[in-house]
């Protein structure tokens, strides 16, 4: 990452962000005054233990709930004016995929909405495919992938209208170590080749570190920015980083930092 910060684009921006849920008398204030800046091409993280409002934040900067309070800005602009631009895709925990569309079809489905013709994004479709590893099975059904698999289809599906942004909400989370460890690897390799900015949700400290340009710390009740760390890593990283005396040092300073404020168990803050 280029330590002159003045010569780069702010893409995202909060500025004094709460989110209030529930009517009078039984109100909770989920995130308080949240401020900070994403930037043009930065992967940047958002850490903290389960229910500080991680998702929220994330589905606030996508135009899925409006904030109580505060401004969000995407390009300069409000958020929904980008969504309706189609600039940012989205990954879920939880693949959402449509079970009667086989991994093609899933993932040509925003080209089919955006109403372009088919033979003029078949190459394009063949070329997600590729990218995720999955041109083998084109044809299958979701119910025939792996959790992993379905994964990568929903990321070629966030991909397919090339968006300069993506919000990747826990989107690992649910798999095995191994193949967690390939798609991470796999994510930094299309972030490196596509230079898209990318907000990614995580609870796990190590995944935000290997990940990450920077880390946004959240604490909970209510979610505040309780730090922001640099990844001092270097854009290069493959499955030696872990082992590197700058990943264990950060690892270990937010693991300690945050023990500090709450009492989280070993890597998981949640
Ligand atoms: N639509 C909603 N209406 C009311 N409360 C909500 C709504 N969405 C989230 N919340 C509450 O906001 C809090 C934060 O939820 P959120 O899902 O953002 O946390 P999180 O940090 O992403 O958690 P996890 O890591 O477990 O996914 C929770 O107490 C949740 O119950």
């Amino acid at each position: 990452m280029s330590s002159d910060f003045s010569r780069r684009k702010v893409e995202i921006s909060l500025e004094d962000v709460s989110m209030v849920f529930g009517k009078k008398g039984r109100q909770e204030t989920v995130l308080q005054d949240i401020t900070f800046d994403v930037e043009q091409n930065e992967f940047v993280s958002v850490l903290g233990p389960s229910g500080c409002g991680k998702s929220t934040l994330l589905r606030l900067m996508a135009d899925l709930l409006q904030p109580s309070k505060g401004h969000i800005t995407i390009q300069k602009d409000h958020p929904r004016e980008v969504r309706l631009r189609r600039k940012f895709g989205i990954v879920f925990q939880t693949p959402t995929l449509f079970e009667w569309r086989s991994v093609r079809e899933n993932i040509e489905l925003p080209l089919e909405v955006m109403g372009h013709p088919r033979h003029a994004y078949r190459e394009l479709v063949d070329h997600l495919m590729d990218t995720v590893g999955l041109t083998k099975f084109k044809d299958y059904y979701p119910w025939q992938l792996s959790g992993g698999m379905q994964q990568r289809v929903a990321i070629a599906r966030a991909l397919s209208l090339d968006p300069p942004i993506l919000f990747m909400d826990e989107p690992f989370s649910a798999l095995d170590e191994f193949t967690k460890e390939r798609l991470q690897l796999d994510l930094l390799d299309m972030k490196r080749k596509t230079n898209k900015t990318i907000v990614f949700v995580t609870h796990s400290i190590s995944e935000a570190v290997f990940l990450s340009n920077r880390i946004i710390v959240l604490t909970a009740n209510p979610g505040r920015v309780h730090a922001i760390y640099p990844v001092p890593l270097g854009e290069d990283r493959n499955l030696q980083t872990r082992e590197s005396l700058p990943f264990q040092k950060l690892t270990a300073a937010i693991h300690h930092d945050y023990k500090e404020e709450s009492d989280p168990s070993e890597d998981q803050l949640g």
